[in-house]
């Protein structure tokens, strides 16, 4: 892991990324099977699952200033303000002494995107997105049963009408830079990840 040295470190009192890292985005649509397919390649491929959605769950838990209005925002399906999540990003990267990331549900606007190659000056190896219908998405997430706010028909209508206006102009941003990897989210957990790890393939497996 880099060095992190006072002097290294931004206006927030974050440091800078100086460490070599690969980062992969994970992008898709709510329910679309995101956080399940990090879970299998983090166990073949040995790359670290940030998600940022977790990350922002944890900073509500942890009693933050920022919590009530990141609470707020999850509720309504909103993003939550750019210098926030990364802030948590890099502190993760940082954190961790791995240097593969898997960075779940980042970008989720073109904000998110801009906002996160300015200050840490990471470019994505590749973004995998993970492609499925709305009626799908809709089923899954109203059968998770994980407890979470967000997963009720109102909020789930809300962050679909987020993912399309925000994120779908992101993953279109990648795409015309050649950098989206897209997979038919729509088959079962095993099919899909079959072809995820024909994507993966490229990085080393970890050892068993
Ligand atoms: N291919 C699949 N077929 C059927 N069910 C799936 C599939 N992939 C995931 N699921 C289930 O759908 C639900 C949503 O999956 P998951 O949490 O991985 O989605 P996500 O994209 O990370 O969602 P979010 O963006 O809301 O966090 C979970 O209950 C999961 O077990
Ligand atoms: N970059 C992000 C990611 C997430 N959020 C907020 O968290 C909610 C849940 O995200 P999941 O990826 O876990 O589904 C999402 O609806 C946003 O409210 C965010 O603001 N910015």
């Amino acid at each position: 892991m880099g060095t992190v040295t006072d002097a290294s470190k931004d206006a927030t009192g974050i440091a800078f990324i100086d460490k070599k890292v690969t980062v992969v985005f994970v992008l898709g649509g709510p329910g679309s099977g995101k956080g399940t397919q990090c879970a299998n390649i983090v166990e073949h491929f040995g790359f670290t699952h940030l998600s940022a959605g977790d990350l922002l769950r944890a900073e509500i838990k942890s009693g933050s200033e920022n919590g009530t209005m990141i609470q707020n925002m999850i509720k309504e399906g909103k993003i939550v303000p750019s210098e926030v999540t990364i802030k948590l990003l890099q502190k993760a990267i940082l954190d961790t002494a791995n240097d593969k990331f898997l960075i779940d549900g980042f970008p989720r606007n073109e904000e998110n995107r801009a906002a996160f190659e300015n200050v840490t000056k990471i470019e994505p190896e590749f973004v995998l997105f993970f492609e499925c219908s709305e009626e799908e998405m809709e089923r899954r997430l109203l059968n998770r049963n994980q407890g979470r706010d967000d997963d009720n028909i109102e909020t789930i209508r809300k962050r679909f009408k987020v993912f399309m206006e925000s994120s779908v102009p992101v993953v279109e941003y990648y795409n015309s830079k050649g950098k989206v990897r897209k997979i038919d989210a729509a088959r079962p957990i095993d099919e899909v990840f079959d072809a995820v790890k024909g994507i993966f393939s490229q990085f080393s497996k970890k050892a068993t």
